[in-house]
């Protein structure tokens, strides 16, 4: 395998992406030239919509090719494009062989959640220390524990379950690889919707479940009916406050809200998009995201109907 290095202005990489897609990349990869400097940028873009921009400021572009000369021609092809202006060639250099699954795996070791509570890949032995735990793989969905948002939100469950606490009815909205609602069947809760807007992720909620040998429903959001105890979101900030009155409306009296994928910057945002429904606080943060509850003050008709 060979690669072919550049780098683009921002204007520059779908461009030169598009292009060198045409010229039969295997794949094309874009980074922040400028990422563990004081130059870098944060692209945040909020699932549904628009990236907030095509790349970074100076994008590092790295394009794979099977053949040294098939990198060559699309470096001299993509010289002669108008596009390429203002873009630069850095050269190109053999990948070496390598076992790639292997590679892959050794990125992912177990994650403690708590000292006794693991996410643990599937080819790695379980940690003596794990008395509870997720049997999970890197897939096409999100969460695989490593991300602070998730990790918080197990935290919640974790705690929760230590504490004795029953989780009742579960809804894990945006549900990604299913961690967490898998996470709050390991910890007793025995019904326990899952949904996502995508079905690849609904699909690997069922795998997931299934190879934790745990039960659950997984489905698009329209499938989350009724009222939880528990409602658990790790999405992102402005799909979470345009989903305020919706996840509100799910939450049971007596109920707990439990919100991710915040940053500590946008706290007050979100307290403002639930404050008609429920009044949210920080209950735990880390690496500059933040996990913020609410819980719905107990309707003393329906806990006593309880
Ligand atoms: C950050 S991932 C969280 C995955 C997992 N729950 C976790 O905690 O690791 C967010 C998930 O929410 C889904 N999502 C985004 N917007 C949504 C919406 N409006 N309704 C339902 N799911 C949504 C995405 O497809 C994605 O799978």
């Amino acid at each position: 395998m060979y690669e072919l290095c550049l780098m683009c202005p921002e204007d520059r990489v779908e461009s030169v992406s598009e292009a060198l897609d045409a010229l039969d990349a295997l794949s094309v990869s874009v980074e922040d030239a400028d990422a563990q400097t004081d130059a870098e940028q944060a692209l945040f873009g909020e699932p549904g919509m628009p990236p907030p921009k095509g790349g970074w400021q100076r994008s590092r572009m790295v394009a794979l090719f099977p053949q040294r000369a098939a990198a060559e021609e699309a470096q001299s092809l993509l010289q002669l494009q108008d596009f390429f202006e203002g873009c630069e060639l850095l050269g190109i250099r053999e990948v070496a062989e390598q076992d790639w699954v292997r590679l892959t795996q050794s990125q992912f070791a177990p994650v403690d959640i708590t000292p006794d509570f693991w996410i643990v890949p599937t080819w790695h032995e379980l940690p003596e220390a794990a008395t509870r735990s997720i049997r999970l793989d890197p897939g096409l969905a999100f969460g695989t524990g490593t991300h602070p948002t998730t990790r918080m939100c197990l935290r919640w469950i974790a705690q929760r379950g230590a504490e004795g606490q029953d989780l009742g009815r579960v809804l894990d909205y945006g549900c990604g690889s299913g961690i967490l609602a898998i996470g709050a069947a390991k910890f007793g809760a025995v019904d326990i919707d899952a949904v996502d807007i995508d079905t690849a992720a609904v699909e690997s909620t069922e795998y997931n479940a299934q190879a934790n040998r745990v039960q659950l429903r997984a489905g698009l959001p329209d499938a989350a009916q009724g009222e939880y105890q528990t409602v658990l979101a790790n999405i992102l900030a402005t799909p979470l406050k345009v989903l305020a009155p919706l996840l509100c409306a799910h939450v049971a009296s007596g109920g707990h809200l439990v919100l991710a994928g915040i940053l500590e910057r946008q706290t007050d945002e979100l307290k403002a998009a639930y404050a008609p429904y429920l009044q949210l606080e920080v209950a735990d943060s880390e690496d500059g995201w933040v996990l913020m509850t609410a819980r719905r003050a107990a309707d003393s008709a329906a806990e006593a109907g309880r």
